[in-house]
């Protein structure tokens, strides 16, 4: 029973969180389609509590001959009735219209806030595969389901008025009519409330699976995916495990249909017996003369549409209970807070970092893991050098850069700038003083120009330093030369675009780091996807650029890291070696031994095998 009330009172706060929702997105549309369905609602019981004027009118002129005065007996009640449809007509074109420009609103409502989530949730919340499965299901036909949700709030609205107004007009034969009316849709709303149920269940059940579905529909569809497709043939494999998942998924849907369909013909077959004895009874009362033939008609109209309407309303109320199931996943998603937050009184950042950043005994661990990526982490990289952090596969150093942007908190130690806790800074400040270039930069479908300008949307009008950055990481000349310059579209995905070669999206990607002039430069393997020219030249430019700020490289190249102020050499989370090149050497340990081993073979790009 408590669990009874507890499904009913949140079917209630999702319908009222959905109404409030809709109304914040299209509220003059809200109150004319409340209007709207008000007054459709009225019709039916207009039109049926006129029946018994138009039959018994025709009874009394039928046989009398065609005269001015039966037309005009017949005409009234028939031309009321007409005027009635016709409002119907003229009400029904309106609703569509509202509903349209309802839908539109809605829709781009909850898009917006979807959005707005995605972005304010923690960007560690990607990592996780339930967060994923919690996005899908909120974006899964979010303002599809709100819109039904509302679509069978009107419906039973308007039901329940027609209703009302039915019952209003059966009273006067018995109050039993309008009761067995009403029970005899019962079955019918149980069935449907429980099959509801469990396809909700399915649904849920069944999240990661359509995600399975979306993840190899884009190995087969997208351009990323092209190459390795055709190369590795591996396209039959991926096809069969998406036909295998979707036909598991397809009979389980359809089962669920079949159920429904058996459930709702037994319902229906009560539903006939009942209208059955009710119509007996009222053949009985016309054969004893008690009622009328307009009496009849009455009835059988009220009856018969009545049980309609009692079944769509009870099927509204299944509706209602099955899309504001759906919808709790809208806002169980938008409910979600970020951990990553503000202080309540942030101290301002600073404007130029003086002194250090500091990782002072810093544990952490990713959040559903054991194993601590740092632990009891400490490292001290002084302002305006250039660090370089090399390390092996996993060793933690893309790690460090997550904390260092608070993308995760440590789980104990703390992070400073200038001696001043990273939390203790508003988030945005902190982010505003770094500049990242990860791991695999993204390329954005836009222009050139465009390209570089999300570095520092705010500036994004400074032709100069954009074009400045673009020196600095290498890329001004190709850009030079593409056909409408800065201007050009970039990628394959829209008309007229130019793609670039991996290591021209990665200066491209660098310009952008540059263009947002932070405080603090971090570069994640930089020169990866670079000729050891290309990075030769980089370099020199790289310096003079960084001067005066603080820059952390990542890297597993040797010729790069050599380059840096002070070296730090981390293994399995912890700092084992650091100083300048020439110092590392002297020492002879771990650096020194990959350096040799990368000389003698003859490569001098690459740390990272001899690390391990
Ligand atoms: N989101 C995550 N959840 C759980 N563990 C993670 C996550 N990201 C990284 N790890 C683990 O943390 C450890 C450190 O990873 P990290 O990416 O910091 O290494 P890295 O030094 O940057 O390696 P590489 O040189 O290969 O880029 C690894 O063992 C990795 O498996």
């Amino acid at each position: 029973m408590n669990s009874k009330l507890r499904s009913a009172n949140t079917v209630l706060s999702h319908l009222l969180k959905t109404l409030s929702l809709v109304w914040s997105a299209s509220g003059y549309w809200t109150l004319a389609w409340i209007i709207l369905v008000l007054v459709q609602g009225l019709l039916p019981a207009a039109l049926i509590s006129l029946t018994p004027r138009v039959v018994n009118a025709l009874v009394q002129v039928s046989g009398t001959g065609i005269s001015g005065a039966s037309i005009q007996k017949v005409l009234v009640p028939v031309g009321l009735m007409a005027g009635i449809m016709l409002v119907g007509e003229l009400l029904n074109s309106a609703a569509e219209w509202i509903r349209t420009a309802q839908s539109e609103l809605v829709q781009d409502h909850i898009s917006g806030l979807i959005h707005q989530q995605s972005v304010a949730v923690d960007y560690g919340f990607y990592e996780y595969s339930e967060y994923n499965d919690k996005l899908n299901r909120a974006r899964e036909g979010a303002s599809g389901r709100s819109l039904a949700l509302l679509e069978s709030t009107g419906s039973l609205m308007q039901n329940s008025v027609t209703l009302l107004a039915m019952a209003a007009v059966l009273l006067p034969y018995g109050l039993w009519l309008p009761t067995i009316l009403v029970i005899s849709a019962f079955p019918a709303f149980f069935i449907l409330l429980y099959l509801n149920k469990a396809h909700y269940r399915w649904s849920q059940r069944t999240t990661t699976d359509r995600r399975w579905l979306m993840y190899y529909d884009y190995l087969l569809t997208n351009s990323t995916m092209a190459a390795e497709v055709r190369l590795f043939d591996f396209a039959d494999y991926f096809q069969s495990s998406y036909q295998n998942l979707r036909r598991r998924l397809r009979k389980e849907q359809l089962k669920f249909l079949k159920d429904q369909t058996i459930g709702r013909f037994f319902a229906a077959i009560i539903a006939l017996i009942i209208t059955g004895i009710a119509l007996g009874w009222m053949g009985r009362q016309v054969l004893l003369g008690i009622l009328t033939l307009g009496d009849l008609a009455l009835f059988f109209q009220a009856f018969n549409q009545g049980q309609n309407i009692v079944k769509s309303l009870l099927g509204s109320l299944g509706q209602i209970y099955r899309n504001s199931l759906f919808i709790g996943n809208l806002f169980e998603f938008l409910q979600i807070k970020p951990e990553i937050i503000n202080p309540p009184n942030p101290i301002p950042a600073p404007s130029a970092l003086k002194q250090d950043i500091k990782f002072r005994q810093v544990t952490f661990r990713y959040p559903g893991t054991q194993e601590a990526v740092l632990d009891n982490f400490n490292l001290t990289l002084p302002a305006g050098k250039i660090v370089a952090i090399v390390g092996d596969n996993g060793a933690g150093k893309s790690t460090l850069i997550k904390l260092l942007c608070r993308f995760y908190d440590p789980n104990s130690g703390s992070i400073e700038l200038d001696g001043i806790d990273l939390r203790d800074f508003s988030v945005k400040e902190l982010r505003r003083l770094i500049t990242v270039l990860f791991q695999s930069p993204i390329p954005y479908y836009t222009t050139a120009k465009e390209n570089i300008a999300l570095g520092d949307v705010a500036a994004a009008s400074n032709q100069l330093e954009i074009e400045a950055a673009a020196q600095a990481s290498g890329i001004h000349e190709k850009i030079s030369r593409l056909p409408l310059g800065y201007n050009t579209m970039l990628g394959k995905l829209f008309p007229e675009g130019t793609d670039l070669s991996g290591g021209q999206w990665q200066r491209l990607a660098l310009a952008r780091a540059f263009f947002r002039r932070a405080q603090i430069i971090i570069l994640d393997e930089p020169t990866s996807a670079m000729d050891p020219w290309a990075e030769h030249d980089w370099l020199e430019r790289f310096r003079s650029l960084a001067s005066g700020r603080t820059a952390i490289v990542i890297t597993h190249r040797f010729t790069l890291a050599m380059q840096a102020d002070i070296i730090h050499v981390m293994r399995a989370g912890q700092i084992v070696e650091s100083g300048s090149h020439d110092q590392l050497l002297n020492l002879d340990g771990l650096y020194a031994q990959s350096w040799r081993d990368q000389m003698e073979a003859g490569s001098s790009t690459t740390v990272k095998n001899s690390l391990i």
